[in-house]
């Protein structure tokens, strides 16, 4: 298994460009099932989760070719099955995304239920309340998802929880049903936005995207289009944690700071100097030890949950005490237990951590547990003195590209040792 050796020397210092989306071109990969012709997909980031993702359409006989490295063209017309199977669904919580598309589009799904995983429990009740009231029929048998309808039909949803998947999942359903849907309470994550912009290109009619209220007039096919990917603004964030944490000064460019207003806030709040072009953001510590910040996280355009463990590691060195409130998983403060031992100072009440910042963390062998924990980890071992070794760092693949490369241009001593897993 792979791990990295982190050795902390010192303030980050460079620039980087962002890569596109993870979370915005799962869905748009997937919303290809819901044509006949051509998708063309550019700044498709070179992902695990993408690779999974041309595992799982290339099984249902989908055509998926690269003019480049970052181009997708997805045809999903010759495709053979409707099933995604428990192998590559457990893997990828985000394979869920394609039982909307293959139930509006070709009248069937089959997808196995995605497991819970490390951040917590993560049903999917909403998504299938609100195919149901499209007039799906479900069924749970052997672990998976069985839908089939005709044609879906115009609905009212109103979700219970915002949810950023199942925002996606009921959008992609409804641009093909017959007759209008509403989805209120929705996501207004810029993801969510850039496939509502993605279907338009493919014909779709959808009003409301990036606020709470989403309208979908369903229509009968969908055609050709192409879609860029938007930058990917949990990596931007992660980027420049990395440069405030170890005090240094950090360009992201080919990146957009509206989509990181609460962020950079509380990198403001760090002690940090942000500057902000339209596309491109820096963050300039001036040798300066952060300060320790309170944070909660929130649906957009609040906090991100998914830049929570990030910043918990630049509390743990930061001066003075700050809190952080995890509001949107149960259990995503599995990075605690690994940033003790590099000697940090965190107490954990219900869903509240309690951070004392230290001058300085120590080296220690320490292991990923999920996505953004393994960059939180990285970010603390960067900081720490001494060689940190990263067991388990799988789980930082499945969502930054090109990781070492890109620390390496900010001056960061990272190296991976074992075999890459593909
Ligand atoms: C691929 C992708 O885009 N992943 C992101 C997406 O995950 P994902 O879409 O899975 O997260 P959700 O927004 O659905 O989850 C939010 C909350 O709603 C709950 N819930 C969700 C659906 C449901 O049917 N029932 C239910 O109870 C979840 O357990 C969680 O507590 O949004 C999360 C919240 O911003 C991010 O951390 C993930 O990076
Ligand atoms: C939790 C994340 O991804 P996923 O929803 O794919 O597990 C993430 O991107 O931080």
């Amino acid at each position: 298994m792979d791990k990295f050796i982190i050795e902390g020397n010192g303030p980050l210092n460079g620039e980087i460009d962002a890569s596109g989306a993870k979370n915005a071109a799962l869905p748009i990969l997937c919303a290809a099932l819901l044509s006949d012709e051509p998708l063309h997909v550019t700044n498709v980031p070179k992902l695990w989760d993408i690779g999974t993702t041309k595992k799982l359409l290339s099984q249902m006989g989908v055509d998926v070719q690269h003019p480049s490295e970052h181009e997708w063209v997805i045809d999903a017309k010759p495709i053979t099955t409707c099933v995604a199977p428990y192998e590559l669904v457990r893997t990828m919580r985000a394979s869920i995304l394609v039982l909307g598309p293959l139930l509006a589009k070709r009248g069937e799904a089959h997808v196995s239920l995605p497991g819970g995983c490390a951040i917590g429990a993560r049903p999917v009740n909403l998504h299938l309340m609100g195919l149901e009231a499209m007039g799906a029929e479900i069924k749970l048998e052997g672990g998976f998802i069985h839908a089939k309808a005709t044609r879906l039909k115009g609905a009212h949803i109103v979700f219970d929880t915002v949810t950023v998947t199942g925002t996606e999942n009921l959008m992609m359903a409804a641009v093909l049903a017959d007759g209008d849907t509403v989805l209120e309470n929705a996501a207004r994550e810029p993801e969510v936005v850039d496939l509502a912009r993605c279907l338009r290109a493919m014909g779709a009619q959808i009003e409301g995207d990036g606020n709470t209220t989403i309208r979908i007039r369903g229509v009968k096919d969908l055609h050709a289009a192409r879609h860029r990917v938007i930058a990917d603004r949990i990596e931007t964030g992660t980027y420049l944690v990395a440069g405030a944490a170890t005090r240094g000064k950090v360009r992201v460019n080919k990146t957009d700071p509206s989509m990181l207003d609460a962020v950079l806030v509380k990198l403001q709040q760090a002690g940090a100097k942000v500057s902000t072009g339209v596309d491109f953001i820096e963050v300039d510590m001036q040798g300066q030890r952060p300060k320790g910040i309170n944070i909660h996280t929130m649906p957009h355009p609040g906090f991100p949950t998914d830049m929570q463990a990030q910043f918990m590691a630049m509390n743990c060195l930061a001066e003075g005490t700050s809190t952080i409130r995890e509001t949107i998983f149960e259990n995503r403060f599995m990075h605690a237990q690994e940033l003790l031992r590099l000697g940090a100072d965190i107490r954990i009440e219900g869903n509240t951590a309690i951070i004392t910042g230290k001058e300085r963390l120590a080296a220690a062998p320490i292991m990923a547990t999920d996505l953004r924990a393994s960059a939180s980890l990285v970010i603390a071992a960067l900081a720490a003195d001494g060689e940190t070794f990263i067991d388990r760092i799988y789980h930082m693949d499945r969502g930054y590209e090109n990781i070492e490369g890109k620390f390496a241009a900010l001056g960061a001593r990272m190296k991976r040792v074992g075999k890459l897993i593909s």
